[in-house]
Order: C-alpha cells, then sequence, then structure tokens
C-alpha cells in the first residue's frame, strides 16, 4: 500500500522534503539551507548543483527517518522559487551559469530598452506581467548574450532553459524530462496565458531560440518518473506548480474571490480570478493556478526583512526574537523602514527604489528598528491589497495566510489591524508543500476530489482587526510618504 507522497519544495533560501499521509499530515520533513551568492549589489545567484544536491539529500533523509522505501511513495509532487533561471548543457547536464536568481536585478536596462521601444502592453496582454528584471525572460537573454558560445550552443540545439523545477525534475529523471507546468511557465515573459503555449513574437522580441525551452505539461497528470537510481526503485512524478501558485491551492482558495498571503522571502498575495484571465489596472500580475487565473501581488523582501534585522543588523540571533524585541516598546515610535533591497514589486514595480529607514530621532532603538521592519512587511501586503480593492472590487472578509513568518504573532495582529480584515491562520504552515502534494496525489488517486481536500484546512488561530482607523489611517499615511521617500533613489 502506497502511504506517502513526497512534496520536494525547492524555496529561495532553502530546499525541503515533505512526506505527507492522506490525512493531509507531516510524517517526516527534512530541510536544508544553501549557499545565497552575491556577486555584486543588486546581483543575486545560486550554484544550480547545490540547489538539486540539497534536494536530493532533503528527499533521501525524508524518508530515511521514518524508514520509508520508494515502493511506499504514491508519488511525487515538486514546488519550486519561480523566474530563477537555470541554463544548462543537454549533452552533460552540466549548468553553464550559476542560476540567476528571481530577486536579481542585472537586466533593469534591458527592461528600461524594452519599455522605451514600447513592448510594455504586448507583454502585458499576452503573459499577463509587467516589464520588470523580475521575470525568467531577460535573464535568460542575458545569459545567451553574455556567457561565452552559449548563443551558439543553442542555435546547435545543445542548450536547455528552465525554471527551477524543470532543472529538478531534468535531474530527477535522468535526463529524460525537460519539461515545466504552467504556472511556472507564466512567470517567464515567454509564455502566452491564452492560448497556453510558448509565444512566437515574444520569443523573437528577446531574441530566445524556441529549442532552448521546456515541453509544457499539466501542473497534475502523469509527468515522468525519478530514476530508481536516486531512491532504490522508480517513483511518479505527477505534480509540478511554482510555489506561490501551489500555496493557493495549499490554503484551498480553490473558488473565485478567495485570497491567500504567503510570507516567506517575500510575500506573495493571489486571488483566485477562476477562469476569468482578468487584466490588472494597478500593476498586479495575472498569473496561471491549476486550471484557474489569479490576480498576484508580488512583493520581493517579507521574511527576508527579518534576516536582515538578524544577520546584516545582527540585532537577534534567531529569527522567531524579532517578536520579542518588537513588542518591547509600545509602538514604532514614528520609524518606518522600507525594505526595498531590491527594488519595489506590486503594486509600484520601481527597479530603482532602494531601503530606507526615516524617522530616527536620538531616542530610537533597536527595538523600534525590529518593529518597523515587521510592520513593514504588513505595509507592503496592505498596498497590494488596496491596489486588488480598486481592481476587481475584493471584498477581503478574510485574509488566509502561511509560510515562515506568519508565526510572527505581532506580525499577524498588525496585518489585520492594518487591513481592518481578519487574519485567519491554518494549523499546517506548509501549505506550499501541501499544494504539490495534492496535485500530485490527486493525479494518482491518493486522492479523489478536491472537496476530500477541504477538510484537511483547519484554522489554528483568527487575528480579528483592534486598532482605531485614526491610528490606522495615520499609520499608513506614513508609510506612503516613506515609500515615496525610496522611489528611484539609485535611477
Ligand atoms: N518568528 C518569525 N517572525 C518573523 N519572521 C520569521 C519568523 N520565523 C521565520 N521568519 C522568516 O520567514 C522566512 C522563511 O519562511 P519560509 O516560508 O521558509 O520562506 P522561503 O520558502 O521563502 O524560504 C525567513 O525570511 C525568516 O526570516
Ligand atoms: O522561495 P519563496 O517562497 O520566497 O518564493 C519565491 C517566489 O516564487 C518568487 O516569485
Amino acid at each position: 500500500m502506497k502511504k506517502y507522497i513526497l512534496a520536494l519544495d525547492q524555496g529561495t533560501t532553502s530546499s525541503r522534503a515533505i512526506l505527507f499521509d492522506k490525512s493531509g499530515t507531516i510524517c517526516s520533513s527534512k530541510q536544508l539551507e544553501f549557499t545565497q551568492i552575491f556577486p555584486e549589489p543588486g546581483l543575486v545567484e545560486h550554484d544550480p548543483m547545490e540547489i538539486w544536491l540539497t534536494q536530493l539529500t532533503t528527499a533521501k533523509l525524508a524518508m530515511s527517518s521514518i524508514g520509508a522505501q520508494a515502493t511506499d511513495i504514491a508519488a511525487i509532487g515538486i514546488t519550486n522559487q519561480r523566474e530563477t533561471t537555470v541554463v544548462w548543457n543537454k549533452n552533460t547536464g552540466i549548468p553553464i551559469y550559476n542560476a540567476i536568481v528571481w530577486q536579481d536585478r542585472r537586466t533593469s536596462d534591458m527592461i528600461d530598452e524594452l519599455k522605451s521601444k514600447g513592448y510594455a502592453d504586448i507583454f502585458k496582454k499576452k503573459t499577463g506581467l509587467v516589464l520588470d528584471a523580475y521575470f525568467s525572460g531577460t535573464k535568460l537573454k542575458w545569459i545567451l548574450d553574455n556567457v561565452t558560445n552559449a548563443r551558439k550552443l543553442a542555435e546547435n540545439g545543445e542548450l536547455a532553459f528552465g525554471t527551477v523545477d524543470a532543472w529538478i525534475t531534468w535531474n530527477l529523471s535522468n535526463r529524460r524530462c525537460h519539461v515545466t507546468d504552467e504556472s511556472n511557465a507564466s512567470r517567464t515573459l515567454l509564455f502566452n496565458i491564452h492560448t497556453g503555449k510558448w509565444d512566437e513574437e515574444l520569443l523573437k522580441i528577446l531574441d530566445i531560440p524556441a529549442n532552448i525551452l521546456p515541453e509544457i505539461v499539466p501542473s497534475s497528470g502523469e509527468i515522468g518518473e525519478a530514476s530508481s537510481g536516486l531512491f532504490g526503485d522508480r517513483i511518479p512524478i505527477t505534480g509540478i506548480a511554482g510555489d506561490q501558485q501551489a500555496a493557493t491551492f495549499g490554503n484551498m482558495c480553490i473558488k473565485p474571490g478567495m485570497v491567500k498571503n504567503t510570507y516567506g522571502t517575500g510575500c506573495f498575495l493571489l486571488k483566485n480570478t477562476g477562469e476569468n484571465a482578468l487584466e490588472s489596472k494597478n500593476n498586479l500580475l495575472t498569473t496561471n493556478g491549476k486550471r484557474n487565473y489569479c490576480l498576484e501581488g508580488s512583493v520581493f523582501i517579507g521574511g527576508a526583512v527579518v534576516q536582515w534585522i538578524r544577520d546584516g543588523m545582527k540585532f537577534i540571533e534567531e529569527s522567531s526574537e524579532i517578536e520579542t524585541l518588537a513588542t518591547s516598546v509600545p509602538d514604532n515610535g514614528g520609524v518606518y523602514m522600507v525594505p526595498a533591497f531590491s527594488g519595489l514589486g506590486a503594486p509600484h514595480w520601481d527597479q530603482y527604489a532602494r531601503g530606507l529607514a526615516i524617522g530616527i530621532t536620538r531616542g530610537t532603538t533597536q527595538a523600534h528598528m525590529a518593529r518597523a521592519a515587521l510592520e513593514s512587511i504588513a505595509f507592503q501586503v496592505s498596498d497590494v491589497v488596496n491596489a486588488m480593492r480598486s481592481d476587481s472590487g475584493i471584498n477581503l472578509s478574510a485574509l488566509r495566510v502561511d509560510g515562515g513568518a506568519c508565526k510572527n504573532n505581532f506580525l499577524m495582529q498588525f496585518q489585520a489591524d492594518i487591513l481592518n480584515t481578519i487574519v485567519e491562520r491554518p494549523t499546517c504552515l506548509e501549505l506550499t508543500a501541501l499544494g504539490a502534494a495534492y496535485l500530485a496525489g490527486l493525479a494518482v488517486g491518493f486522492w479523489n476530489s478536491i472537496e476530500e481536500l477541504e477538510q484537511v484546512w483547519q484554522v489554528e488561530r483568527i487575528f480579528e482587526p483592534k486598532m482605531a482607523d485614526s491610528e490606522r489611517q495615520e499609520l499608513l499615511s506614513n508609510w506612503q510618504e516613506a515609500v515615496k521617500r525610496a522611489q528611484g533613489w539609485v535611477k
């Protein structure tokens, strides 16, 4: 009898493997952090081999720690940091350059050039995305233009491009599958979300040869097999989704209008818009979920500001300590932090914004800075919600949350206060991995219906808004002023 689904969650800062049983319970979980490479300010890379090896190791450890065999596992579901771009040689299986991470800003000039040539509208219409260095298309072009021999090898059909899902699947399948799914393809600037195909016109604009691209496969279905050499027997791969779409499914936002926000490295708020690919007038992205479209607001720095308070400022030793530090003062003492470390994402889309802290006086302490850092996460989410409110008349009765930073009770209460909306925190916070497990499990009959999965989602705690309107308005108005001052800084 198959007892588990193995979810591989390849995130920005760590690789994770989780074995879920039929009740959606985590039976085993292993996580390994990997190296963040910052070659210059604004550039962020990962070593693709380290991504693969940490992912493989976590899978083996998750299995061995509970004595699970390959034959106990019904299927593998893969979910991943999106947009991060890997190009490898199909003959050797070796990447020709480091993975260029979604946070990397090296193609900002390329984006400016595309905008100046008037291409913003066509990309928006076909891909649902705004032109920004965040997405894979210009990162891929940069590799082809800058790595020695890359373009020649690509023209000879010797190179493969993929987001991290494709890289993991290629390695799991012993180089047999070069595939991606629509939720990842929809983050490349190369994929037409209306036709469900790579778009020839966009490929031409970016000068990208079609033969480098992965085949697009369903997010849930027969995708490939992990080779027996890895786990002792073959295991079907039947689920792939970008991490934010997977979390939307894991959070069971399956009906139009339902909204989730994931508080990981960044913050990603997705609203299910059903079968309509709603075009945003407020700089939100239209993106593909499982047979559904979503409106998305991507905030580049969420929990990462807590890592910066810990590792950069060294105010705390563990991320969890920020809550005690921040609540040791009654308020932010007039300090506002805009963590635009790699520009601002939705709804501002300013590649040239940079971080600032403002309102500092002689009385400002580490506690005020920590509090301002946490508040900045909630303010950014609030900007996205407001953009969504004016776009689609969103009636946000409750916000479902997940991700590492939503363990922080102060942050969740402040979020509820600033949005003036209930925040619902579920019992299982690993909803990205759970979403990928669901996609894989539904494809092999481990679970039979979405209705069955709806029983798994349970609320752990509800945060009710308590703040007075006047206080909320003052905080938001000061935040908006701070954002204005951060914008365009490195232009
Ligand atoms: N108690 C906490 N309070 C605030 N932030 C936290 C807390 N615990 C973890 N984090 C933040 O959560 C993030 C990790 O969440 P996770 O969902 O694992 O992210 P990712 O998938 O992007 O790697 C880190 O940026 C970390 O700083
Ligand atoms: O790795 P995460 O969870 O921060 O997610 C990264 C996003 O997929 C970037 O779009």
